[in-house]
């Protein structure tokens, strides 16, 4: 009442004296323009008055809202045109101010409806998912004039209370209760049945794929509640006129653009009910599209009105095979379906939607025993039965929430995949018949129906329009691979922080490292400075001391160990040649009477040949090695006597000792050493380049410091050490007579191990060292000139 209240103050104010058709070429007089009582004034204050202070449902108040847009956009157009006309006869003059004002309105109703519109939307989204995306109503027929003479008993029962329960009563007076969103009587009108339908058929208009069939047994009345008669029209045509109705309500704000297809299944083949020049033969087949089914080469034609409606459907309905069976003179042997698609825009927010709704009219589910059909109305029924049965399996498998549902098994359920379940909504009419006769197959149709309103689905989803689909598709994988390359670069970013920060810890290990090392070695050079430091006062005050002796200080010297030693000779009997060997080295075997030796130097003979000493070392190490006595044989040349031994057994002593000497002595002692080398020796055991160094343990010359030191290792005494008395006594008498050794480092570093005894010897302590060594090994073969 009050929309309509609202249209007319609409129309009043476009009857304002501000003509639409107004030209800045052909510019009006001012009296005209500007109304004599006042200035311009806009007519929708009562309107707004009459919105605040009714309370009206939300529909109602996103209606009011959508006419006041209308006419604010009517009076922006309209003074708009004015102001530029006024702006010609007086340039300069204050005329926007109420322009300027209209603007600002504009704006802000246009915000709350669009703040109106979308709870709207959504509140009546909600409604319908509360009462169920599929709901099921029941329609029973009257009696037709047959069944009313005949007199077959009733068996459905009404309660007038509860619309939504009816009773199926048996010959035995027993009861079954069958509860559905609405029950319709067989009094209730067409308008009633399409006043119930309404709320889901205006879904489509928001975008919502929607699908109305009529189930049920032949000659129960699915065509009459689908199609109706030209004097009680069904839901299909009252749908439409409903369509056409909102569009037009609501074109403000949105454009819908409606168009009709119609066509047929028949034994399972589809066939197009609009197509021109009576063609229904072509073949059509279903193909998959973006977000649903699309049948290429159906017609699809566009409406505006009912009237077009009414001649589509009337049109279509004659192509439609019927029959004649015996439940149903006009028996529909097909599947009816009209699709309605719905494009829409919304004018304010630019959304663009496409959905469809269809409209079936099944063909009837009656058992093939009782309408008694031969040849192709076998066939016929054959096929709708097994449509049917597809169709119950697909209602079955969205009843229990199978992962799959087979939409496929037929082409009535392939048709109507998108719009049957999951996303769409969905209502059924079971048509059944009052009549005792057909109570099994009412029976039949109200059990199915109960299954059908057991399944619950998801929420409905809106439908877009296919290319903005595609266009929002399209956005929606750039995303997505935008987001991909953003999620690996990320990942790099990441790996890379870590090899940084692990980089940064071995930085960071390293710089403590240097700083240890650091600190290492400033300690080190402290301590080194220290020492330095005592080294050059303890050498300060040494030299300031008397010369300290060359032999620790609790032993004795030398001179007083060796007794008888003869006086030095005047003339040495070892050749020139030698004397430097002779220098460090007093011949023992020269013997010569009243030379007094200083030294006796011991040693193995490394090579064959005992050779004296011929660098300028003052000291030669005493012998490492004593071989056993039965190697050494007396070897005169130059008419000088020389120890000369096999050196079988000795060999690998002499190896061993001459690794850890190089392990004493570095290579460059060894060279400087300047020792003659063994060749023989050195072949044979040495392999690596270290033990090829020449080893300083050169055979060195024995030399005897007394004639009594000469009569100890004479052949004869060196024989008789057959047992270790012998051996301890021979010992004991050389320890007093012998002084050996020397090194060939400073005596301050010197510390070797012998190899054949492994007894450490010390510098100082060679007397002891060659003793030992001595009982442990063996005897020595005398020297004899
Ligand atoms: N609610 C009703 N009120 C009045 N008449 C009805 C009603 N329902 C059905 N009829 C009448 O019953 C007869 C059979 O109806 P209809 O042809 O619609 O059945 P049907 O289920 O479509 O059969 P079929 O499956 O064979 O096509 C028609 O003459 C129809 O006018």
């Amino acid at each position: 009442m009050e929309e309509h209240q609202d249209q007319n103050s609409a129309n009043t104010s476009t009857n304002n004296p501000n003509p639409a058709n107004t030209s800045t070429n052909n510019p009006k007089p001012v009296d005209e323009i500007i109304p004599s009582n006042g200035p311009i004034k806009i007519e929708d204050q009562a309107l707004e008055a009459k919105s605040d202070r009714i309370k009206i449902p939300l529909s109602c108040k996103v209606d009011v809202l959508s006419s006041k847009l209308q006419i604010l956009k009517k009076q922006h157009m309209d003074l708009s045109e004015d102001a530029k006309s006024i702006t010609l006869y007086f340039p300069g003059i204050e005329i926007f101010s109420a322009f300027r004002d209209l603007e600002v309105r504009y704006d802000l109703i246009k915000k709350k409806y669009m703040e109106e519109s979308i709870e709207r939307k959504r509140l009546y989204n909600q409604v319908i998912e509360l009462k169920g995306n599929i709901r099921v109503f029941c329609r029973c027929r009257p009696l037709n004039s047959e069944e009313k003479s005949s007199g077959s008993p009733l068996i459905v029962d009404f309660d007038p209370s509860q619309d939504s329960e009816l009773h199926i009563v048996s010959s035995d007076s027993s009861r079954k209760q069958f509860r559905f969103d609405h029950v319709f009587g067989p009094h209730d009108t067409q308008e009633a049945v399409f006043t119930q339908t309404k709320p889901i058929v205006i879904s489509v208009l928001d975008g919502y794929n929607v699908c109305i069939f009529a189930y049920g047994q032949t000659g129960t009345g699915k065509t009459f509640t689908m199609e109706g008669t030209p004097e009680d029209r069904g839901v299909n045509y009252r749908t439409l006129e409903e369509l056409f109705h909102i569009s037009r309500e609501r074109k403000a704000t949105m454009k819908y653009d409606l168009s009709v297809s119609m066509l047929e299944v028949y034994n399972e083949r589809i066939r197009d009910l609009l197509v021109e020049n009576g063609d229904a033969s072509k073949k059509l087949e279903i193909k998959q599209g973006e977000g649903a089914q699309q049948i290429p080469g159906l017609v699809e034609k566009g409406v505006n009105d009912t009237e077009e409606v009414w001649e589509i459907l009337k049109a279509g309905g004659e192509a439609r095979a019927v029959g004649s069976t015996n439940a149903n003179e006009f028996s529909s042997r097909s599947h009816c379906l009209v699709r309605v698609s719905v494009r829409s825009e919304n004018l304010v927010g630019g959304e663009v939607t496409k959905s469809y709704l269809w409209l079936v009219d099944l063909a009837g589910s009656e058992r093939l025993g009782k309408t008694d059909v031969q040849g192709e109305r076998l066939k016929e029924s054959q096929c709708i039965n097994k449509s049917l049965s597809a169709l119950g399996d697909v209602i079955s498998a969205l009843a229990s929430k199978s992962s799959h549902v087979p939409y496929r098994n037929s082409k009535l359920t392939h048709l109507l995949q998108s719009s049957l379940g999951g996303d769409s909504k969905t209502l059924m009419f079971v048509q059944i018949s009052p009549t005792a006769a057909d109570m099994g197959e009412t029976l039949c149709s109200l059990n199915f129906a109960t299954r059908v309103r057991g399944i619950e689905t998801g929420p409905a989803r809106k439908q877009s329009d296919p290319i903005e689909f595609f266009k929002y598709k399209q956005m929606a994988e750039k995303l997505r691979h935008d987001e991909k390359e953003t999620r690996k670069m990320q990942e790099s970013l990441e790996s890379l922080q870590l090899k940084f920060r692990a980089r940064e810890q071995l930085c960071r290990n390293l710089q403590d490292k240097v700083r240890e090392l650091e600190s290492q070695l400033t300690d080190e050079r402290k301590t080194r400075l220290l020492q330095e430091n005592r080294a050059s006062s303890m050498a300060a005050t040494k030299s300031s001391m008397e010369k300290p002796p060359l032999f620790p200080v609790k032993r004795p010297p030398l001179s007083k160990l060796i007794t008888n030693i003869p006086p030095p000779q005047s003339k040495p009997l070892i050749p020139p040649k030698t004397q430097a060997v002779q220098k460090e080295n007093i011949s023992p075997i020269t013997n010569i009477p009243g030379m007094r030796a200083r030294r006796v130097s011991i040693s193995t003979a490394s090579s064959s040949v005992i050779r004296p000493l011929t660098n300028k070392r003052r000291r030669v190490s005493f012998a490492e090695a004593i071989p056993s006595m039965t190697q050494f044989k007396m070897h005169q040349e130059d008419g000088k006597s020389y120890l000369r031994t096999s050196m079988e057994k000795s060999r690998l002593s002499l190896s061993r000792n001459r690794r850890r000497i190089s392990r004493i002595f570095p290579p460059s002692a060894m060279k400087a050493a300047a020792m003659t080398p063994d060749r023989k020796f050195s072949n044979k055991f040495s392999s690596s380049p270290s033990s090829r160094i020449q080893v300083p343990w050169e055979p060195n010359l024995l030399t005897v410091s007394s004639p009594r030191v000469h009569r100890l290792l004479s052949p004869v005494n060196l024989r008789n050490l057959k047992n270790s008395h012998a051996l301890n006594k021979f010992c004991s008498s050389l320890n007093k007579k012998v002084v050996t050794t020397t090194a060939l480092s400073s005596p301050s570093t010197t510390q070797h191990k012998m190899g054949i005894g492994g007894i450490t010897g010390k510098f100082g302590s060679a007397q002891r060292v060659l003793c030992n060594n001595v009982r442990r090994r063996a005897s020595i073969q005398p020297i004899t000139r």
